[in-house]
């Protein structure tokens, strides 16, 4: 498991910049390497941020994204469509303007789809499609090439809340979330154990109200306390923030300069 690093940018809309840069890169390495590269998308405010500047990035022609999987970290468990899905404001903000291969977008289920409203069953289910999709090398779910989380206020990560128990699973790779304290109430979440089966976990937190959250998780935190503490990375675990976001570490790093 890797030990965090941070790269720090001057403000959210550079960081966003530069991490769909970053984001391009890996995916087209991962390609040439491989022939495929996988990637785990979040929600939020940053991932989505990430996913607008990848959008406008001229580089993003460089993708080959027929040959690209796209997972999710967590989802709010409501209908198809539903405009606070995590998977639906990623199509508002990029999937849809991309020649992505559909068999390759894996989003978690709906409410009302084929498992109603029974959350547990739409867990396991979408950990039965990650088992499936994971390589004779791999663990219980693919080896993520890049797995990116945003980082909540409150410091959690996916759907994994501070001292609850989904933040508490160690055997199961997918759970249904009961009572998130974050609206809406129900969700899907990879667990920690999933996140770090990833090649690359990438924390995200622009804003100054992620300062906090930083500061307590590259402290020294617990991740039962702190969920962010213990997303890491087989490979590499980097956080990129913007300069709020970084304004309370106990060694603030300074912003990378604009050229
Ligand atoms: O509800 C969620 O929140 C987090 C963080 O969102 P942000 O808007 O505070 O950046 C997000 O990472 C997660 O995927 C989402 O379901």
């Amino acid at each position: 498991m890797s030990d965090p690093r941070l790269v720090v940018h001057r403000d959210k809309e550079l960081m966003a910049q530069a991490a769909a840069a970053r984001l391009i890169t890996r995916i087209v390495d991962a390609q040439a390497d491989r022939g495929t590269a996988s990637v785990v998308l979040t929600g939020g405010r940053n991932g989505n941020g990430l996913l607008a500047a990848l959008r406008s990035a001229p580089a993003r022609e460089a993708v080959d994204w027929s040959r690209l999987d796209l997972w999710w970290g967590d989802e709010r468990f409501l209908p198809e469509g539903d405009p606070d899905r995590n998977d639906t404001q990623a199509r508002a903000a990029l999937l849809d303007s991309v020649p992505l291969d559909p068999a390759r977008v894996h989003t978690m289920p709906v409410a009302g789809g084929a498992h109603g409203t029974d959350v547990d069953a739409a867990a396991a289910a979408y950990a039965e499609e990650l088992a499936a999709a994971a390589g004779p090398e791999d663990g219980a779910v693919p080896a993520f090439d890049v797995l990116m989380l945003g980082v909540g206020p409150d410091t959690h990560v996916a759907s994994l809340f501070p001292e609850h128990p989904a933040v508490r699973e160690t055997e199961r790779m997918v759970v249904g979330v009961h009572g998130a304290p974050k609206p809406p109430p129900t969700r899907i979440s990879l667990t920690l154990p999933a996140i770090r089966c990833a090649r690359e976990v990438w924390l995200l937190a622009a804003g100054e109200d992620k300062a906090q959250a930083a500061a307590i998780a590259l402290s020294g935190a617990g991740e039962l306390q702190a969920p962010a503490a213990g997303a890491r990375g087989r490979s590499r675990t980097l956080w990129l923030l913007d300069a709020a976001a970084a304004a309370r570490l106990p060694r603030a790093p300074q912003p990378v300069p604009s050229p």
